[in-house]
């Protein structure tokens, strides 16, 4: 399996965990086919099985501090690496073994999860990663050492009162995305009867091993997340996508409260569901123009207000629609405006840059007049297209024409006008609306 393009886990199976890994076959086979989730012990070797099965990785974590749960903690970083992937400046959609990526790992925990996953599948990538623990901050440092990966990261051991997001200290000008796993409990209490499952229909169905200096903050996960909120405000495109876990659903609720609040646009909810009843959010949001997938931005289970515009828009086709006869009317209206298009007749896909509403009926008669001028005076297509100047792109599309489902697929790939998007997507549409 190419581990950069590894799958979010459904499920672990067990059974074939315990034919790779000695240590944990002895405890499967102890178990009789039930592991005891609340046995500290059997959950650090479940973690380093998977970790050394799935990853390659070797983990050392003391016994008084979190060991990671992998199939919730890989599930995060996947949904990371997709969404980084599909917002790729050149409209890449998938992973890009050239692009150089930079992410920031806040509170990285004494096992530097995140950062050993994300630099173990994505060779191209570098990170930086904060702790404010010692004992952690140590372990993580040796974790990375153990594993060849310390020259990959900028390690920075920090205090509570500075910035989480501090891009002066690591000496980085720009992010591509954050990660964080924030401590979730406003104290002691709400720690301890989370734990016990109070208030709850089930129990956490495994045993926390973290101290109270990785579990507890001030605001518990909602306060942390809103410090990075803050930050962000401040620091804008400087990172690209600013992403948190959070532990409850009310808490993911007002984080994309605050960022509405504040005007952001573009964002992104996720949800993690790795086996057990334990559900994690994740909600990342951008002050940059690229649009994430349809699929990563919105999550069914949750209202439509916590949720950012769609980046899709299907237009169904008759059964008797011929495939070709769509795509040369898609082609043929496309090139005929004034946009960028490029479409590949092999895979049925093509990718647009309009730099206005250029398909509205007075910029299209304006343009048709310029054309004319210029052909009257013997200058071609291309010769004005390359004498324009670098146009900003306000509004890029792709289209795929699905002839498996008989469906032609526009998404949002860039751009801050939603309305924009929707009046190409009628333009679009009205194609193949029978009368
Ligand atoms: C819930 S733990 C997550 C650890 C690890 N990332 C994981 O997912 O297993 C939160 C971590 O954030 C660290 N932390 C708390 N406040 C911090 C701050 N202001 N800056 C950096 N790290 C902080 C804690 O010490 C702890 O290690």
């Amino acid at each position: 399996m190419d581990l950069a393009q590894l799958p979010p886990y459904d499920a672990v199976n067990f059974r074939a965990l315990a034919q790779k890994d000695e240590v944990f076959k002895k405890a499967w086979q102890k178990s009789s086919g039930h592991l005891d989730f609340q046995d500290a012990d059997t959950v650090k070797v479940l973690t380093n099985a998977i970790l050394k099965a799935d990853f390659g990785l070797n983990l050392e974590v003391p016994g008084d501090r979190l060991c990671p749960p992998i199939p919730n903690r890989w599930n995060y970083v996947a949904w990371v690496q997709r969404l980084v992937d599909s917002t790729s400046p050149h409209y890449f959609n998938r992973y890009d073994p050239d692009r150089q990526v930079v992410g920031l790992d806040i509170g990285t925990g004494a096992s530097a999860i995140y950062t050993m996953l994300c630099l173990k599948t994505r060779p191209n990538w570098t990170m930086c990663a904060t702790e404010i623990d010692k004992k952690s901050f140590d372990s993580a440092v040796r974790n990375l050492t153990l594993n060849n990966l310390v020259t990959r990261t900028k390690m920075l051991q920090t205090i509570d009162s500075n910035k989480l997001i501090p891009l002066q200290h690591l000496g980085v000008e720009k992010l591509d995305f954050t990660i964080c796993n924030p401590p979730f409990f406003t104290d002691e209490n709400d720690m301890r009867s989370s734990l016990k499952g109070e208030g709850k229909s089930y129990k956490p169905n495994a045993v926390c091993t973290g101290a109270e200096i990785e579990m507890v903050c001030p605001g518990g996960d909602l306060g942390f997340v809103a410090r990075i909120v803050n930050e962000s405000l401040l620091l804008k495109d400087m990172v690209t996508w600013y992403t948190s876990m959070l532990g409850k659903l009310t808490s993911a609720k007002s984080v994309v409260g605050l960022l509405k609040q504040h005007g952001v646009n573009n964002w992104a909810v996720g949800v993690i569901e790795a086996g057990g009843q334990t559900k994690r959010w994740i909600v990342a949001w951008s002050f940059g123009d690229l649009r994430p997938r349809n699929s990563l931005a919105r999550i069914d289970s949750i209202a439509h207000e916590y949720l950012p515009f769609p980046t899709e828009y299907r237009v169904h086709l008759d059964a008797s629609d011929d495939i070709a006869d769509v795509e040369s009317t898609i082609n043929g209206q496309l090139s005929s405006l004034d946009l960028r298009w490029t479409w590949d007749p092999e895979t049925s896909v093509g990718v647009g840059e309009a730099s206005q509403n250029v398909w509205k009926r007075a910029y299209r008669r304006e343009h048709e007049r310029r054309r004319k001028e210029m052909a009257a005076a013997g200058i071609q297509d291309a010769e004005m297209e390359s004498g324009a100047e670098e146009r900003k792109v306000a509004l890029a599309f792709r289209i795929t024409v699905d002839e498996g489902v008989k469906e032609v697929l526009i998404e949002w790939l860039r751009g801050n006008d939603q309305v924009l998007f929707e009046s190409f997507c009628g333009m679009m549409h009205r194609n193949f609306k029978k009368s």
